[in-house]
């Protein structure tokens, strides 16, 4: 049947709506975006509200989108509504289904995936379709991770990713919920949430390896100057693009970088956003060792394997006696890259880079 020469009833349109409550799949904001505007059409017709102000994203963004629809006739956008809420059937179908590499939740936690076999506590960034970008929840559920792994009877503490990403860092959609103390009030949250963050990756006692599956951005690359080993998948590739979204270096980064790889080598992925490969980043001493893709997890969890064998005493000394002459100064460059980047959240550059992303204007 030719649904678009249909009209929609109101009870078809009653019944898409509720439809929608039914979606266990997230539809992505995209869809989301316009099912709310032509809700708003098909009810309210044309937008004739005020513009919402720049800052406040989601309110602006769902203007945008309604705005957008002109003068529609209320019918055609009840009906065009009803189709496209038909269209996301399929997702209302296989909701049912545990896919392999779905946002599911394990363990008690909503964006990870934590087990502890052999020794090994692996956290898994598990938020794949978002190429696991780290939104408030899992930064909370990292350290409440590392803080259990830090006590439990495992030798070693791995991170990793599911999916084709490793991590495309800090969820940008962490900048939109504004509370009501205004956008002064989150960037002061974010900079609070993010010391204590990388705080817990400085004080973590025990052996912390990252096992980096694939591509890997932002925050999800600085820390890994705060692991003790880095194994790298050749598909995996390391992006701190802090310039271009007019933000600037975290995760101590700051400090660990051009102590790793040289200040002129630090420059150019901090401040200048260059992309390296794993074998560059192997090069330059940030990634201990790169493995070809398709041995990459059997070779590297062999060897996991064997280093949780060992005396697990001797291995936390002996990262205490690596680490401990650095401790105090960490949590020095910690804390100022915070409080540096506190002011830069509230900046133009920032809130421009970050709309652009948010409506589909720019990538990385
Ligand atoms: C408490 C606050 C602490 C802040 C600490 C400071 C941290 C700073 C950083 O980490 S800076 C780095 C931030 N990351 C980015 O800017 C990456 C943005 N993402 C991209 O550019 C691209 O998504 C990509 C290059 C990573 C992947 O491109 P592609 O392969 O084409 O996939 P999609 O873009 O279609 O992505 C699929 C899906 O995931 C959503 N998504 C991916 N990354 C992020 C992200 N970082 N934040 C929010 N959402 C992200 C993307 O929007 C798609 O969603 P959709 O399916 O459209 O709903």
């Amino acid at each position: 049947m030719n649904r678009t020469a249909m009209r929609a009833s109101q009870k078809d349109f009653e019944n898409s709506m509720n439809q929608v409550k039914l979606l266990k799949k997230d539809p992505g904001n995209e869809v989301k975006l316009k099912l709310y505007a032509l809700y708003k059409q098909a009810t309210e017709g044309p937008c004739n509200m005020p513009k919402p102000g720049v800052f406040d994203l989601i309110n602006k963004a769902k203007w945008d989108a309604w705005n957008a629809l002109g003068s529609l006739p209320k019918e055609a956008a009840r009906q065009n509504y009803v189709d496209l809420v038909s269209s996301l059937s399929p997702s209302l179908e296989s909701s049912s289904q545990v896919e392999p590499g779905t946002d599911r939740k394990s363990t008690g936690f909503e964006t990870l995936v934590v087990t502890s076999e052999d020794g090994i506590t692996k956290i898994m960034f598990n938020r794949p379709k978002k190429k696991n970008a780290i939104n408030t929840e899992m930064y909370h559920e990292i350290m409440r991770a590392l803080k259990a792994a830090s006590k439990d009877d495992s030798i070693i503490t791995v991170l990793t990713g599911n999916g084709d990403y490793y991590s495309s860092g800090n969820d940008l959609t962490n900048f939109t919920d504004i509370p009501p103390g205004g956008v002064e009030e989150k960037a002061k949250n974010n900079a609070v949430l993010l010391r204590e963050f990388v705080g817990c990756f400085i004080d973590f006692p025990k052996p912390l390896i990252a096992v980096v599956n694939g591509p890997a951005v932002g925050i999800s690359v600085t820390l890994l100057g705060l692991f003790d080993a880095v194994y790298a998948s050749d598909r995996a590739t390391f992006h701190t693009p802090f310039s271009h979204l007019g933000q600037s270096p975290e995760g101590c980064s700051s400090y660990t970088f051009p102590k790793i790889m040289s200040p002129a080598k630090a420059t150019e992925m901090l401040i200048f956003g260059k992309k390296l490969t794993a074998g560059e980043a192997c090069a330059q001493g940030l990634v201990t060792e790169v493995f070809p893709d398709s041995t990459f997890q059997k070779e590297v969890w062999t060897r996991l394997k064997a280093f949780a064998k060992l005396p697990p005493n001797a291995l936390r000394i002996s990262k205490e006696v690596i680490r401990k002459r650095e401790r105090e100064k960490l949590h020095a460059v910690n804390a100022e890259e915070c409080n540096v980047l506190q002011g830069r959240w509230l900046s133009d550059e920032c809130t421009n880079a970050v709309v652009n992303f948010l409506s589909r204007k720019s990538k990385l």
